[in-house]
């Protein structure tokens, strides 16, 4: 796995319990592995279709740096699926950590259309 994406915890980002709003995160997730697919596939044209059970294992706190990190784990006709891990850049205790998130590749009018991507087009 790959830890492409460094991110700083800012007061912006936490929750009422002083703690990393987990919103945030799965925004974070889904920018982060929308990247990571598109550059895989080498294409753009993308939607997300699916995410698996997300587990929170631990918090992050202010000024914490997380990384989040991303590997495939199958190219499909039109889809392809990628797991996810956030943790602490320092300590490596697992933040958050989402085993199948599902990328479709669409066609202009939104339907899935084959990617014929079957290893990375690019890291
Ligand atoms: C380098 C290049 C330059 C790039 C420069 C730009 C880069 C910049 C990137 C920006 C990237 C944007 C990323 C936006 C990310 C959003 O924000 S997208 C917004 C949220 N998502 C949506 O709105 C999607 C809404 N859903 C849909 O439109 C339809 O469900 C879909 C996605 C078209 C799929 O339709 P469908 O009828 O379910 O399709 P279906 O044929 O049954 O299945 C298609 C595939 O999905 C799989 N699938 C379907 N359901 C499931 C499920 N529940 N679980 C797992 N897999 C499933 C199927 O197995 C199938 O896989 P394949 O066998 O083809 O591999």
């Amino acid at each position: 796995m790959n830890f492409y994406s460094r991110k700083l915890i800012k007061p912006q980002d936490m929750n009422a319990h002083g703690t990393l709003f987990g919103g945030t995160v799965l925004s974070w997730i889904d920018e982060e592995a929308a990247i990571f697919v598109s550059c895989q596939l080498g294409k753009g044209n993308l939607v997300t279709k699916f995410m698996s059970e997300i587990d929170f294992v631990s918090s992050a706190t202010l000024g914490d740096i997380i990384e989040i990190g991303m590997e495939t784990v199958k190219f499909g006709k039109s889809s392809i699926t990628v797991r996810c891990v956030v943790r602490n850049k320092f300590s490596k205790e697992v933040i958050i950590k989402i085993d199948r998130i599902v990328f479709v590749h669409v066609d202009e009018e939104g339907r899935p259309s084959p990617h014929n991507i079957e290893e990375p087009a690019n890291k």
